[in-house]
């Protein structure tokens, strides 16, 4: 460990404040990562196109890599324990976004710590839950449990299909991380091979929700989810989801639990 804080220290932490870029093709190359198919023109056309919402997530990717970088936990051993996303205003199609961050709370799991990174803009709000295993055990709150299990049958049923070549694509947006790419880096976290950016698996579950509710993706407004077991790219899984009007609770496979999303409108 590189760090002279204990990881409840880090809490409230400033990250730092930072404005982005992005253009069309950026966008577009994110829609593509995530599942967008060819025909879904106001996703991948640059005279249609609606940013997804869940794009802005790539442009934050700094934000938990930086409380890395400060030495609050070993990156080659943390990982993304659950993401939530609040959407303020529709993404502009290309420009500049300006982003702030911080550290949130900092549960204590014994053999673990949850570190939350927040980040804040015109556009969202975000949170990153990142598990960092060798960290816990200093004296702090075990803040929330695993969430309960949904009750009675699934009124949504899709799938969601990865590709062999998706994490290769989706690392291009931003996040790096060796376990995506590196057989050896999966190795060194107990993993037969590179796994899925939980950004990843849990934005392209949207998409085939969108599609069953017959809504648009770039209407989503709200989303989250727990990383509960790692995907492996070119797996299917099924998506079992239980519809309030525009939103739903969904699971996919045993991957992702207590999921949400909600759409406008
Ligand atoms: C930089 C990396 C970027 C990435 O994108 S990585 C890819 C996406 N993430 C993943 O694939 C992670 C998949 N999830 C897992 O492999 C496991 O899931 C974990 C290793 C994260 C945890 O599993 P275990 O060590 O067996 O933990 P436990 O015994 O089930 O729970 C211990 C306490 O930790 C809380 N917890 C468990 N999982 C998570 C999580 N994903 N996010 C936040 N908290 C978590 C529980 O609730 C419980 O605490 P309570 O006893 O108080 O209930």
């Amino acid at each position: 460990m590189t760090t002279t804080l204990n990881a409840g220290q880090w809490r409230g932490v400033d990250l730092g404040t930072r404005t982005v870029s992005y253009t069309e093709r950026d966008a577009i190359i994110y829609a593509l990562a995530v599942g967008a198919q060819a025909t879904e023109l106001d996703l991948v056309f640059e005279e249609r196109l609606r940013v997804l919402p869940t794009f802005a997530l790539t442009l934050a990717q700094w934000a938990p890599d930086e409380l890395g970088l400060r030495g609050a936990f070993d990156m080659k051993t943390a990982l993304h324990g659950s993401q939530e996303l609040k959407v303020l205003a529709p993404m502009p199609r290309n420009g500049e976004i300006t982003l702030k961050a911080s550290v949130g709370e900092v549960w204590d799991k014994g053999a673990a710590a949850v570190f939350e990174v927040v980040v804040e803009s015109e556009y969202f709000v975000a949170t990153w839950s990142l598990f960092a295993p060798g960290y816990g055990g200093f004296g702090g709150e075990r803040g929330p449990s695993k969430p309960a299990a949904p009750v009675g049958e699934p009124t949504v049923t899709t799938e969601l299909v990865t590709s062999a070549n998706q994490t290769a694509l989706y690392r291009l947006l931003g996040d790096k991380h060796h376990i995506h790419i590196d057989p050896e880096a999966a190795a060194h976290i107990g993993q037969p091979r590179p796994i899925m950016h939980g950004l990843c698996t849990l934005a392209a579950s949207t998409l085939p929700i969108a599609r069953e509710l017959g809504v648009h993706p770039a209407d989503l407004v709200e989303l989250s989810g727990r990383f509960a077991a790692p995907v492996f790219p070119g797996q299917s899984l099924p998506i079992r989801g239980w519809q309030t009007d525009r939103a739903v609770d969904f699971e996919l496979g045993d991957a992702i639990s207590g999921a949400r999303v909600k759409f406008a409108g």
